[in-house]
């Protein structure tokens, strides 16, 4: 499923903290969203998941307005994990998860043993299966974290925007989200400050005080002149002798 935004810009008092952006996330591929703090990705993720009004343009899911579709319609095709969510309910992690059911369910599609199914495929998928029954209030920050996105799977929807989910998660869990994503058949656009996961997503979209800087295969937009104009550091990307994949090599300009 695509999604484009026109033009989209948001304005808050007299702050402009997103100005002209208009670009189109391909169906199914990973798209990851890069630039410095406060340059505007999370505000960019937000106005895609229909959560903030554009104060100029607007956004298009598979090219309807995302303004003209119902609350529940939105619900069903677009997952939202946000940077930082948490709850003071008594719920366990199974229970949270369950919650990505909500826009699928009605009075004539009751919960069935197929919800249960797709909860319990997401809880594994993140590997959190044994942790299903445990309190919210006592899971750790990464493992809250692993189960915001089991929550988004379960909501079974064609778009996923995830506001830097590899944050809390230790190295083995950042590198098995991160490819989860990429393997599922979504489009997906994923925030991120490591530029080395950055290099693993099919494009990548820089943004600079609030501007769309770039936007295409990461091993084209990463340049050093790209990498030291938007992120004041000196970077190249090296070739593993192992398996020939890139990474980039990151120091500070002085
Ligand atoms: N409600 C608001 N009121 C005032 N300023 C805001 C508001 N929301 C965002 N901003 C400002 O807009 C800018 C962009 O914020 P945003 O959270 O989108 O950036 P970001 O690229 O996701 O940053 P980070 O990498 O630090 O998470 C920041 O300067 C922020 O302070």
């Amino acid at each position: 499923m695509s999604l484009e935004t026109h033009a989209l810009g948001w304005t808050t008092g007299r702050t402009v903290v997103l100005q002209d952006i208009s670009l189109t996330v391909r169906p199914g591929e990973t798209l990851g969203l890069i630039g410095p703090n406060g340059s505007g990705k999370s505000t960019l993720l937000r106005l895609m998941a229909g959560l903030l009004r554009p104060s100029t343009g607007h956004v298009e899911l598979e090219g309807r307005p995302l303004a003209a579709l119902p609350r529940r319609e939105i619900a069903q095709r677009i997952a939202w994990v946000a940077q930082q969510a948490d709850t003071s309910d008594r719920i366990t992690a199974r229970d949270a998860v369950e919650l990505g059911r909500t826009p699928w369910l009605s009075a004539n599609d009751p919960w069935s043993p197929a919800d249960d199914a797709i909860v319990k495929g997401a809880l594994g998928d993140v590997g959190m299966g044994d942790l299903a029954a445990r309190q919210w209030c006592t899971l750790s920050g990464g493992e809250r974290q692993r189960v915001h996105i089991a929550r988004a799977l379960a909501q079974r929807a064609s778009v996923l925007l995830l506001d830097e989910p590899t944050n809390h998660l230790d190295v083995h869990h950042q590198l098995s989200i991160l490819s989860l994503v990429r393997r599922l058949p979504l489009t997906s656009v994923v925030a991120l400050h490591d530029l080395n996961h950055a290099l693993g997503c099919d494009r990548v979209a820089v943004l600079k005080a609030g501007r769309l800087l770039a936007l295409g295969p990461p091993r084209e937009i990463l340049t050093p002149e790209l990498m030291r104009g938007v992120f004041d550091v000196c970077a190249h990307i090296l070739t593993d002798p192992a398996d020939g994949a890139p990474v980039l090599r990151i120091h500070p300009i002085h």
